[in-house]
């Protein structure tokens, strides 16, 4: 029997972020192993229209929770969504959901957070910062409460290139950051962001920085602990291989280049893509929840959630291998060939996004305009480009995360619990983790059918020939128009044509010599 299985049982779980890519694998998971658990209390907003039943309805019903409703048929009746807002003060839970969660809540765990990239300050410290100090304030005032998870990134201290499994302090206190977004008006907070974000690329990274000292200084009677993945990818496992349903991280760029926006990228190939499968960050994350509450370590501990000292990857492997599965199973109505070329360099990146991600979307801009329709390309390329130009800096370089802690907490589970709650990457096997991934994001993000693979090989051919025919004809043009305009080129060509006439005559007199 599964120690931790047991331990989750009989808890009343919060989850915040429920309804975002971790979050929903996380109550997977918890439902399938510990169908007999109280209650899951989920924090959540109305959202496109939808109520918080019908979100949860949604959930339940995907296909992500096939397996559950086999080993837990009255999962409905076991999450309780709680009508809350992380942007607004009190995090705008109403008086009795609030009495409700600080009376029964065992285990909370902290995963919601804006994790975009462009994100002003104002709004990134509110999510980041503000609401886990509120969350942690109705922790302090839950007497059943036996552990808080904080879900932080590997990339919270990426101005460092080794990180150990410590907190490193910001230059700025975080309660003085909260306070300052009080009384500073907009224009002075953008002035003054890239100054305190100093060395990280974004405010996310610098907030969930700024969010880890606050659980760190606010948690201290609390059984607190810290878990760092750092690019969470698709499932490995499970409750199935490949699923994911979001575009951020790799997942958005596997759509561009398998529907052929993305055709090159700056990359460094050698630099360690540090991908962590979702479900390996899950059971990491139950199985801290289970040591933090029953051995209550102090001080606070930190685990890293990586895969790159242990079972390293790189861009270029993890390309290549991406481009093998775009051949076997090609995206639907790709707009052009998937391909991907890697360039470190500043000068050629900038070339091949002229020559193939530019030009492109001008010339199809421009037929979409001859045939009466509404121009859309150079928009969307433009978008990329931007989404491309803010993911650059996790693809050039590498990281260094000691992993103590987690390998600690490895060697204290037991064998059964190594193997439910398994999150040992060096039993990774890449390349068939890769193609799984693209499959799923076919599969689940585009909602491809696999029916639909010979129609898109043929459309692949299609944009072949297409390609073909565009070139040859653009070598023409430009060939036509310097036997126009330049001396050298005519006696280019007739050099090369005399050349030709002279072999074809030669081989035409050896052949009826040999007769
Ligand atoms: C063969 C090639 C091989 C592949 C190589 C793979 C390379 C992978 C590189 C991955 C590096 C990831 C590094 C992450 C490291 C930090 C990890 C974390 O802690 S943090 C956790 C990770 N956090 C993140 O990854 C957040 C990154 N994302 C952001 O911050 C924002 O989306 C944005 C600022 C990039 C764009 O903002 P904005 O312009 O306002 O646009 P919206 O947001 O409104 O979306 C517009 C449209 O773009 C869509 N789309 C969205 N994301 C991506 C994507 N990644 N890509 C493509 N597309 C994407 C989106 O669906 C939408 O489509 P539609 O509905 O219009 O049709
Ligand atoms: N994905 C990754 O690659 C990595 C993620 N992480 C961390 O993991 C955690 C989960 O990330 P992930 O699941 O990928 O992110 P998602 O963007 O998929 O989910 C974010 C969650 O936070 C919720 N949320 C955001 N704003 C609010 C709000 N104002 N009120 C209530 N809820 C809100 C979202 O709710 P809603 O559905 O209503 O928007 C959603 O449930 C984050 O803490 C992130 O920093 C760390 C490393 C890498």
């Amino acid at each position: 029997m599964s120690m931790i299985a047991a331990f989750y049982g009989s808890k009343s779980i919060l989850i915040t972020g429920a309804t975002g890519f971790l979050g929903k694998v996380l109550m997977e998971k918890l439902f399938r192993t510990s169908p007999d658990l109280k209650v899951i209390y989920i924090l959540v907003r109305p959202k496109a229209g939808q109520t918080l039943q019908q979100r949860v309805f949604q959930i339940l019903n995907s296909k992500l929770f096939e397996k559950v409703k086999e080993v837990c048929p009255k999962v409905h009746e076991k999450i309780k969504p709680i009508y809350a807002d992380l942007n607004q003060k009190d995090l705008a839970i109403s008086k009795e959901d609030m009495q409700e969660l600080l009376s029964y809540t065992n285990i909370i765990f902290h995963c919601a957070a804006t994790v975009r990239f462009d994100d002003p300050l104002r709004h990134a410290v509110q999510l980041n910062v503000t609401a886990t100090q509120q969350l942690l304030f109705m922790a302090s005032q839950m007497p059943k409460l036996e552990a808080f998870i904080h879900i932080s990134t590997a990339y919270s201290n990426c101005n460092l290139k080794h990180i150990d499994e410590v907190v490193y302090p910001c230059s700025v206190e975080p309660k003085k950051i909260i306070e300052s977004m009080e009384w500073l008006d907009d224009a002075i907070i953008d002035e003054i962001t890239p100054k305190l974000i100093a060395g990280r690329p974004n405010t996310y990274t610098y907030t969930k920085a700024l969010g880890e000292m606050l659980v760190q200084q606010e948690g201290g009677n609390l059984n607190v602990a810290i878990i760092r993945p750092s690019i969470v990818g698709a499932t490995w496992q499970e409750p199935f291989p490949g699923w994911v349903d979001n575009l951020n991280g790799p997942s958005g760029l596997i759509v561009a280049a398998g529907k052929g926006f993305l055709r090159s990228i700056k990359a460094t190939p050698m630099a360690v893509a540090d991908l962590v499968p979702v479900d390996t960050v899950v059971n990491l994350t139950l199985a801290v929840g289970w040591y933090t509450a029953v051995h209550r370590p102090k001080p606070t501990l930190i685990y890293h959630c990586t895969s790159g000292t242990i079972n390293p990857c790189n861009w270029g492997k993890m390309g290549l291998q991406v481009l093998a599965t775009f051949e076997k199973v090609p995206f639907e109505r790709a707009f052009r060939r998937p391909n991907a070329d890697f360039t470190t360099n500043y000068f050629t990146a900038s070339c091949w996004n002229a020559v193939s991600h530019r030009a492109p979307a001008i010339i199809y801009d421009f037929y979409l305009r001859l045939t009466g329709r509404k121009p859309r390309m150079t928009k969307l390329m433009n978008r990329l480009l931007r989404t491309i130009s803010m993911l650059e800096y996790f693809i050039n370089q590498s990281w260094e995360w000691s992993t103590y802690n987690t390998e600690m907490l490895m060697s204290e589970l037991s064998p059964e619990d190594q193997r439910v709650f398994n999150f040992d990457v060096s039993q990774l096997n890449w390349l068939e983790y890769i193609e799984n991934y693209v499959m799923g994001v076919k599969k689940h993000i585009l909602k491809e059918d696999m029916a639909g693979i010979p129609e898109a090989r043929q459309h692949l051919k299609r944009l072949r020939n297409i390609h073909y025919l565009f070139n040859t004809a653009l070598f023409l043009i430009i060939w036509c128009l310097l036997l126009a305009r330049s001396q050298m080129a005519r006696n280019m060509w007739f050099f090369i044509v005399s050349f030709c006439y002279k072999f074809i005559s030669y081989f035409r007199a050896s052949r009826t010599l040999k007769i």
